[in-house]
Parts: C-alpha cells; sequence; structure tokens
C-alpha cells in the first residue's frame, strides 16, 4: 500500500534544540538537522551561559542555523549585553512578559520575539491569544509547577490533547518534555510544526547527548504516514 504524506508536512517539522553550552552541542544539533539552537540566559538553569560563552558558541553555528537566547524577563541593561555581544536571530521570552514588553523588547533588539507560554489545562489557552498579536511566533509549553525553580526546562509535557487540532495565526512551536520516544505522537496529535526539546536531549542535568538529539530530530523530521 503506498505511504501518504501530508503536503503540509512532507517536509517534516523544524526542530529546536534548547539549552546549548558546548561547541559540540551546536556541532550536533546543526549536524542532525536543527534549525535553531537556543541559548540560556538564567543563572538557575544547569544550561545557564555567560554571554562570551554564548557569543563563541554563537560564531560556529553554521550558516542558516538559527540561534535563540531564552531569556526570563531580562531588563533592557541585560538586553542589551546579550545583543550587543551575541550574534542572535531570535529572542525567546520564558518570564512572565506582558505583550506591551514584548513590543519593547523587538523594538529595542530589532529582533522578532518568541513568547512562552505556560499550558496546564485549557483556561490557559486564552493566555496564547493575547500574544498572537504582537509575538513572531509563540512557543506553548507545559506550565512549570509552582515550586519548580526553572518557568521551563523542567522535563514535563502536558495534555497535548487541549491543542489537538489547533493553530494560532503566527508560527508556533511545541515544548515541554519532549523525547526522541514522543516527539512523533506529540506532532501527529497536535500538527505542531515546530517542536523544541532541551532537557528530553540530555545524559544529565544540562549535559546534552548527541546520540539523543540524532535521534530526536530523526523522529521530527520523519514526514507523518497517513492512510
Ligand atoms: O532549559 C532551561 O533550562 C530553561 C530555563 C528557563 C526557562 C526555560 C527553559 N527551557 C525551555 O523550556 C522548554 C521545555 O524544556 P524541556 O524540553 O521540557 O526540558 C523549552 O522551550 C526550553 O527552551
Amino acid at each position: 500500500m503506498p505511504v501518504l504524506i501530508q503536503p503540509a508536512r512532507a517536509l517534516g517539522c523544524r526542530v529546536k534544540i534548547c539549552g546549548l553550552s558546548r561547541p559540540e552541542d551546536v556541532a550536533a544539533a546543526a549536524g542532525a538537522g536543527a534549525t535553531y539552537g537556543g541559548f540560556v540566559f538564567f543563572g538557575k538553569s544547569p544550561r545557564n551561559v555567560s554571554i562570551p560563552q554564548a557569543r563563541d558558541l554563537a560564531l560556529l553555528a553554521p550558516v542558516g542555523f538559527a540561534k535563540v537566547a531564552l531569556l526570563v524577563d531580562p531588563d533592557d541593561a541585560l538586553l542589551d549585553a546579550v545583543t550587543d555581544a551575541v550574534p542572535l536571530d531570535l529572542i525567546q521570552l520564558h518570564g512572565r512578559e506582558a505583550p506591551e514588553r514584548l513590543a519593547q523588547i523587538r523594538a529595542r533588539t530589532g529582533l522578532p520575539v518568541m513568547k512562552a507560554v505556560g499550558v496546564a489545562t485549557a483556561d490557559d489557552l486564552a493566555t496564547l491569544d493575547l500574544y498572537t498579536g504582537v509575538a513572531d511566533q509563540i512557543l506553548v509549553d507545559a506550565k512549570a509547577p509552582k515550586t519548580a525553580d526553572l518557568p521551563g526546562g523542567n522535563g514535563l509535557s502536558f495534555d497535548w490533547r487541549l491543542i489537538a487540532g489547533r493553530s494560532w495565526s503566527c508560527p508556533w512551536m511545541l515544548a515541554g518534555g519532549l523525547t526522541p520516544d514522543n516527539v512523533a505522537e506529540a506532532i501527529r496529535l497536535t500538527g505542531a510544526p515546530q517542536v523544541d526539546v532541551s532537557s528530553g536531549v540530555e545524559s544529565a542535568p544540562g549535559l546534552k547527548d548527541p546520540t539523543l538529539i540524532r535521534a530526536f530530530t530523526q523522529a521530527a523530521l520523519a514526514p507523518i504516514p497517513t492512510t
């Protein structure tokens, strides 16, 4: 029986590998076919990088590999320090930034902005709509537990059925607890055109594993057969 491919998905999903902190992480992510690589600027994270470290990593990235700065409620001084030093393609905001702050950040940095919104229940979906008019992309992530040290990167997923068949008026990514084993099912259920992973491709907190990165991208990039 011929395998039919959904036209919109024929080229597979785009992948972001977040929390790159060593040159070999950049090489593994880009070499595996990821579109984006993320650098985390958040002191409590095991993936936190300094600005000079991120600059060195960004300069190693091949042409076409999009470099993303992950920031949590950054003030203008931090934004300026990061964007002055690190060649970037996208800013990911993972804090409590209001829609108006997104517009300020885009104007100040001249970079597109992706806003992460945590989802735990159907009530959280309304929050996404607050950002679709102002963000260049939205990141639909699992909501962090109240007791968590990190607002993301906790390896937790949400009930993907909450967003099955949903789409938004701007590009979007799915995140939260994705792994090489579950990413294909997550894409199938949600129709996500892009996926983002951090802890699911690590052998220990903050330590990216090239074998897991390859397995994740292979699973995400494989076209979804339909019957
Ligand atoms: O990765 C981190 O350390 C991190 C810190 C602070 C905010 C967000 C962070 N990561 C982002 O969280 C999601 C989900 O990560 P995971 O795959 O569940 O570990 C993803 O968008 C990361 O970019």
